[in-house]
């Protein structure tokens, strides 16, 4: 087990739905699990009037995302955690003097003995994080002399590649790179980091992962909600934005990446950088125009209910031309990629959540064998991230009876079949991680940047480009029916099931 140092949890906007949400638990989960180091204290910072009893309450004793977890345990444990956590009210603004806040710090690190190891996590609006940091430096409050800092920046990183150079050069004006810790939390999933386990710890995949064998690469992001209470936020941002600059190209290029020498961090995140380095940028019009859908889904009734339609949605302007579904056709220049379609999407409001990689293979160069269905008849890989993780394999089986008719089945594996082991969640995960010093699972600068290289000419051409279309689907369907259009010549994108459970075996009857 790696060595976790006594250390100290700094957050900034505390008193949002982030840190109620989503820190705390995986807090109290590495708790639980004996994780945490013997001198460990939250500090939570924000503009709310909070006393620490308020905080506790607020985000152990009576959240709701907490409620299920703490049932599980003894009152005595819940008061042990609880005590761990502190508050300080910075007053009016985020962009003030530090020096109560600084004292405060001290006074608890000097009380708990947390070895002056502090992590900064960023949970406010972006517009706030190159105040913060520098307000932090002005108090000497990145200094590593005595005990490391660490700053753990959410996203967005940025909204536009510009705008990522700037927010990246602020920040390490106050901290080096290398303190620095880009959180994407879909890295934190399992399944996500099972990619490079599959590709570089199987000799049967990785001599098939190329040009010579794999056909195309679609990637489904699917999400069963609209945009709920988040539509202020989202209406600014949309699908390129809030999923796939980040957490689907960072898929991309783990499915793309070549082997690093190591599992070092940056001998990762090196080769991360080259594969998204080497996704060709579309910047003609008309290719755009061939290769890009955005849509929007629009009210319907599912099971009976009324869904909302995008514009109607709270915080949502009525012409909104924000999308909530975007598909998008690439190549990756490279030696091992060329002339191999990817296709991803994302979306919200699609009958199923779901997240997968299906690796499409080429079909064997001379049909020897007639196959009941011609259009499934290629090998596929299924890499399922989300909801039932596992891996499924198809492939060529013989339909019984008189001659050589060829079926495709499954074969499969499950996360959940391995009973003894608990999967962490992506937070929980991420956040050990940080506190280790492992920065593996984080996004570096470069990575960031190279992200929005690829994204900003789409994002433009939708802006500004001409005969852009916004297309509408009924919430609860598969999105616009022109997205197969983008996989002419290969079918259509595939329907997942719910689970991955569910995909259809060939079933032989004898
Ligand atoms: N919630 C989520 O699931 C996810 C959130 N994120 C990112 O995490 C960060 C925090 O998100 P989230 O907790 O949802 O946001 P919230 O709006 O719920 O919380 C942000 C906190 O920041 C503080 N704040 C300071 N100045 C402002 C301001 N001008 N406007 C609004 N809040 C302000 C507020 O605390 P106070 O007023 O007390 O100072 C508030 O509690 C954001 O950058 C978001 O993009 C990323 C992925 C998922
Ligand atoms: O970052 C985000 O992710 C969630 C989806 O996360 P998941 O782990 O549930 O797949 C998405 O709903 C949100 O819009 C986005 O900001």
């Amino acid at each position: 087990m790696r060595k976790t140092d006594n250390q100290m949890l700094v957050i900034f906007g505390a008193s949002g739905d982030l840190t109620a949400r989503k820190l705390v638990p995986a807090i109290f989960d590495l708790f639980i699990a004996g994780q945490l180091p013997e001198n460990y204290i939250v500090l939570g910072a924000s503009r709310s009037n909070l006393t620490d009893g308020e905080f506790r309450k607020r985000v152990i004793e009576e959240s709701p995302f907490l409620k299920k977890k703490i049932a599980k345990v003894s009152e005595e444990k819940v008061k042990e955690f609880s005590n761990t956590f502190f508050y300080e009210d910075l007053g009016e603004d985020y962009d003030t003097s530090y020096d109560r806040l600084q004292k405060r710090i001290l006074d608890l690190d000097n009380k708990f003995g947390t070895g002056e190891n502090i992590i900064y996590y960023l949970s406010t609006p972006p517009t706030l994080y190159e105040a913060i940091a520098k307000n932090l430096a002005d108090q000497d409050l990145n200094n590593q002399t005595n005990g490391w800092k660490r700053l753990i920046v959410e996203k967005p990183f940025g909204y536009s590649l510009e705008t990522a150079k700037e927010l990246n050069k602020g920040l390490q004006t106050y901290f080096a790179e290398s303190q620095i810790y880009r959180i994407d939390h879909y890295l934190g999933k399992e399944t996500v980091q099972n990619l490079l386990i599959t590709r570089f710890s199987n000799s049967i995949f990785e001599p098939l992962w190329n040009r010579n064998y794999i056909h195309h690469v679609e990637i489904t992001n699917a999400e069963s909600v609209g945009v709920g209470k988040r539509g202020g936020y989202y209406d600014k941002s949309g699908a390129l934005r809030d999923m796939f600059q980040n957490h689907l190209l960072q898929i991309v290029s783990l499915v793309v990446m070549e082997p690093p020498i190591s599992d070092k961090p940056d001998d990762i995140r090196n080769e991360k950088v080259k594969a998204l380095k080497s996704l060709r940028i579309m910047r003609d019009e008309q290719v755009l125009y061939d290769n890009t859908i955005r849509a929007q889904y629009i009210a319907s009734t599912i099971n009976g209910k009324k869904v909302k339609g995008y514009r109607e949605e709270e915080g949502v302007d009525p012409n909104s031309t924000t999308e909530t579904y975007a598909a998008i056709k690439f190549f990756v220049d490279n030696w091992r990629w060329q002339d191999v379609p990817f296709y991803v999407r994302t979306a919200k409001c699609m009958p199923t959540k779901v997240t997968e990689v299906v690796i499409y293979f080429k079909s064997p160069h001379h049909q020897l064998f007639q196959s009941s269905d011609m259009s499934s008849k290629a090998n596929k890989l299924i890499i399922r991230i989300q909801p039932d993780e596992g891996i499924l394999v198809k492939i060529g089986v013989k339909v019984p009876g008189q001659g050589f008719k060829v079926e495709r089945a499954n074969m499969d594996f499950y996360y959940s079949s391995l009973e003894e082991t608990t999967v962490m969640d992506a937070y929980e995960r991420l956040l050990l991680d940080a506190m280790q010093g492992d920065a593996t699972l984080y996004a570096r600068a470069d990575e960031v940047e190279a992200a929005w290289e690829f994204v900003d000419p789409i994002l433009d051409y939708w802006k500004n480009g001409k005969d852009v279309r916004m297309y509408g689907y009924s919430a609860g369907v598969w999105g616009p029916q022109n997205a197969d259009n983008l996989i002419e010549g290969i079918g259509m994108w595939r329907n997942p099931e719910a689970k991955l459970a569910d995909e259809p075996d060939f079933c032989v009857l004898v």
